[in-house]
This record gives C-alpha cells, sequence and structure tokens, in this order.
C-alpha cells in the first residue's frame, strides 16, 4: 500500500512552541507543517536544540504547543484538556526514553504488567517480552539486566498496551553499538510486526538508513524530509 493511501495518524499545522525564560523568549518550534502515516517508520535527525524532543512531546501529548493544531486520527490534541491528553497518552501512545525508568523492586514481567492492567486492549506481558527477545528473563529484576535488557524491557512495557503510535526519544543514545543495534532491531520488529507508528528520535545519522522517512529539524523547523528508497536492517548499521 503506498503512503498515498494511508490513514494520516499525526498532522500537525504551523505548530509553534516558545519557552519564556525571564527575558528571553526560547523558540523551539517555528512553524512545523508534518504528517505521519500508519505503520510507518520516521526517524528525527537534527542537531542538539533543533526541536526534537519538543516536537516528539506535543505528538505524544506531553506538552502543548504555543500555537497551531496537532491532530491525532480525527482528535486536535490542541483543543483536548489535561484529563483528555492523559487518556489519549494511555490508550494511544507507547513512550521510550534514554533512560529506562523500569521500577527496581519489580521483575520485567512485573514492570510491564503494571501497564497492561490499566490498558484498554494490551498484549500479554509475556508476548512483549518475546517480541523483544526477553521472554527468559521475565523474573529477573532491572539490577539483573544489563542496560540494553533494560531498555528491551522498557520497549515491551510500551508496546505492551497496544498502542497505535510509538514514541522514541534518544532510545539508544545510553548504550554501546552492538546493544544499540539489538534495541534498534527490537523496535524494528515491533514496526513491522504489529504495524505501530514508530518515531525515533537520534543524533545518529546511521540510524536514518532504517526508517521509511527522515525528517531533519533545524532551528525548530522542518530542514528536510526524505524517503529512504531501501530501508537497511538494524543489524546492518554501523556507527
Ligand atoms: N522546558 C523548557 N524551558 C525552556 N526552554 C526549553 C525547554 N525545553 C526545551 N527548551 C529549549 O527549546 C529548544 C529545543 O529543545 P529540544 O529539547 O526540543 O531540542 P532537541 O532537538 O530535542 O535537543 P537534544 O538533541 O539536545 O535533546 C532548545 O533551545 C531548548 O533549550
Amino acid at each position: 500500500m503506498s503512503s498515498a493511501t494511508k490513514t494520516t495518524v499525526f498532522r500537525t499545522v504551523d505548530l509553534t512552541k516558545t519557552y519564556q525564560m525571564g527575558e528571553v523568549e526560547v523558540r523551539a518550534l517555528r512553524g512545523v507543517n508534518l504528517e505521519l502515516v500508519e505503520s510507518e517508520f520516521v526517524v528525527l535527525l537534527g542537531a542538539s536544540g533543533s526541536g526534537k524532543s519538543t516536537l516528539l512531546n506535543i505528538l505524544g501529548g506531553l506538552d502543548t504547543p504555543t500555537s497551531g493544531q496537532v491532530f491525532y486520527l480525527d482528535t486536535d490534541l490542541t483543543a483536548s484538556d489535561d484529563r483528555e491528553l492523559t487518556r489519549y497518552r494511555r490508550d494511544h501512545v507507547g513512550f521510550v526514553f534514554q533512560f529506562y525508568n523500569l521500577i527496581p523492586s519489580l521483575t520485567a514481567r512485573e514492570n510491564i504488567e503494571l501497564i497492561t492492567e490499566i490498558a484498554v486492549s494490551p498484549i500479554d506481558a509475556m508476548d512483549a517480552l518475546e517480541i523483544v527477545g526477553l521472554r527468559e528473563r521475565a523474573n529477573h529484576f532491572p539490577a539483573q539486566l544489563s542496560g540494553g535488557e533494560q531498555q528491551r524491557v522498557a520497549i515491551a512495557r510500551a508496546i505492551a498496551k497496544n498502542p497505535q503510535v510509538l514514541l522514541c526519544d534518544e532510545p539508544t543514545g545510553a548504550l554501546d553499538v552492538h546493544t544499540g543495534i539489538v534495541v534498534l532491531e527490537a523496535i524494528a520488529r515491533i514496526n513491522r510486526e504489529l504495524g505501530t507508528t514508530t518515531a525515533v528520535i537520534t543524533h545518529n545519522a546511521s540510524i536514518a538508513q532504517m526508517a521509511d522517512r527522515v525528517i531533519a529539524l533545524s532551528d525548530g523547523q522542518i530542514a528536510s524530509v526524505e524517503m529512504n528508497v531501501s530501508k537497511v536492517n538494524a543489524s546492518e548499521l554501523q556507527w
């Protein structure tokens, strides 16, 4: 199916975000117009401070823009109140951050079940662990897992509620190359097998080769959007 016939999951219209820091205005986003379609894998690239996290946080309902609109399917998130945004995040969005934020006193499985217990249509916690290749580690506590394994548990937790979108902010930022690739393989598998629309922020331009589309931000604006003619498997990446 070409992207022309796919459902638009996110649409932003003239999105701006300005932070007021005392006398100083920081214009983090300066008119972003963007569409993400169902089941695509997008990488967001850009220098530090270019607005990547601000954009991702607004798409995920963690932050609100100063002006402009964000649509998730037919819902205008910018017209939603805090309660509605909380429900939107809980029901539809999986987040993965650089640091894993697992609860140390719970096993891998229990960390995931904490989310699946309140989700609308969750995947079984063990199936989520299977997808990230950690089924046999279900009863391990975070301290008994490597950094890459902890990140894969965090990814399993994010996708166990069966979200329509997976938003990842520097998911491999704290990991070495080999471990980073295992984590990226898990994200790519989720995108491929579950059809979860996926956006990954990275500083690492080689990761862009895995994406369907690469969106570069510069100074709060979209500098370029490129379609990859062929995608490279995470296992073939080098950096
Ligand atoms: N809460 C905040 N208060 C004030 N300024 C902020 C805040 N959050 C972000 N900014 C500023 O907005 C701009 C964009 O920040 P953002 O974190 O979106 O960039 P980024 O591209 O994700 O950067 P990095 O790659 O370093 O994470 C930066 O100049 C940053 O200092």
